[in-house]
């Protein structure tokens, strides 16, 4: 029996909301069958590194290879990646496997503070991952910092933004406005000639974490079905409200992105 089959290249999130764990997740709700490469272990929500156990080099390598040796990806992802080495050895192992469908998360940092990009990798990401990228799909403050310009605060500062994005190489741009103030919750694609919105009614709820890596895993898994882009994220934003919707507190701060809404309560 034949699966569509997708690989995330990501960070292990232990609180099991983001990162991996949500990446996985979602490739299974969405019949997809998920492959991980785990880039480093984040075990708590604090603003330094500590808590973040990055994984050796030749691990990562290790991991990926057996991925595209043993099964073959027809989609794979990018998540948290931390260092300029993880950075530049992902991209160099992308670029030789020729999987053309490759989705970029330009995570930074997590929506409890933790730091999941090194500010000085924020170069090596712009110069080698995102020209490999067929979409890249960064939030606000993840705009504003690729761009070093303020954070776009409209729809309009985000169409602007999304065109000087694409100037840095990827197909496609779409930037998440999950943070946008006083605003439907509204993502903006450019694919180099056409500005493309994507927007739901806002859900009034702090539980959103893991929202952003959902999002993306849910577009992998969508192209990894050979959906085209555009459709792709159209069914991700559709998993993603619900998945926001329907988020699980746990009572004790911000709760939880429920990856299993899709499946139990879409029509
Ligand atoms: N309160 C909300 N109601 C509805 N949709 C939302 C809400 N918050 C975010 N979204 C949507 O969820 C998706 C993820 O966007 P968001 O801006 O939260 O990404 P992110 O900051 O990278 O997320 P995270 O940091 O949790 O991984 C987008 O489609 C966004 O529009
Ligand atoms: C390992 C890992 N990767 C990504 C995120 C971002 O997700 P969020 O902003 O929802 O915390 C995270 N928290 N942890």
């Amino acid at each position: 029996m034949s699966i569509p089959r997708a690989l995330t290249i990501a960070g292990s999130a232990a609180q099991g909301s983001a990162g991996i764990q949500a990446d996985l997740k979602t490739f299974q709700e969405l019949d997809v069958y998920g492959m991980s490469a785990i880039t480093a272990i984040v075990a708590n929500n604090s603003t330094t590194d500590q808590g973040i156990f990055t994984q050796p080099l030749e691990a990562i390598e290790a991991q990926i290879h057996a991925a595209f040796e043993h099964v073959g990806p027809d989609a794979l992802k990018t998540g948290m990646l931390f260092t300029e080495d993880i950075i530049q050895l992902t991209s160099e192992l992308i670029q030789s496997s020729g999987i053309k469908k490759v989705v970029v998360d330009p995570v930074m940092i997590g929506k409890m503070g933790s730091q999941l990009l090194r500010d000085e990798a924020i170069e090596t990401l712009i110069k080698y991952l995102l020209p490999a990228a067929t979409i890249i799909t960064p939030n606000l403050e993840e705009t504003a910092r690729i761009l070093d310009a303020p954070v776009p605060d409209s729809p309009e500062a985000m169409e602007k933004a999304a065109r000087e994005l694409h100037q840095l190489g990827p197909q496609y741009v779409l930037i998440k406005g999950g943070s946008l103030q006083d605003h439907a919750a509204i993502d903006i694609l450019f694919d180099g000639e056409k500005i493309t919105k994507f927007e739901s009614a806002r859900v009034p709820t702090i539980h959103t974490s893991g929202a952003g890596c959902t999002y993306s895993a849910a577009i992998t898994a969508e192209l990894a079905r050979g959906k085209s882009v555009e459709v792709a994220i159209q069914q991700a934003k559709a998993f993603v409200t619900l998945a926001i919707q329907h988020a699980l507190s746990f009572d004790r701060g911000i709760g939880s992105t429920n990856h299993a809404a899709y499946r139990k309560y879409s029509e």
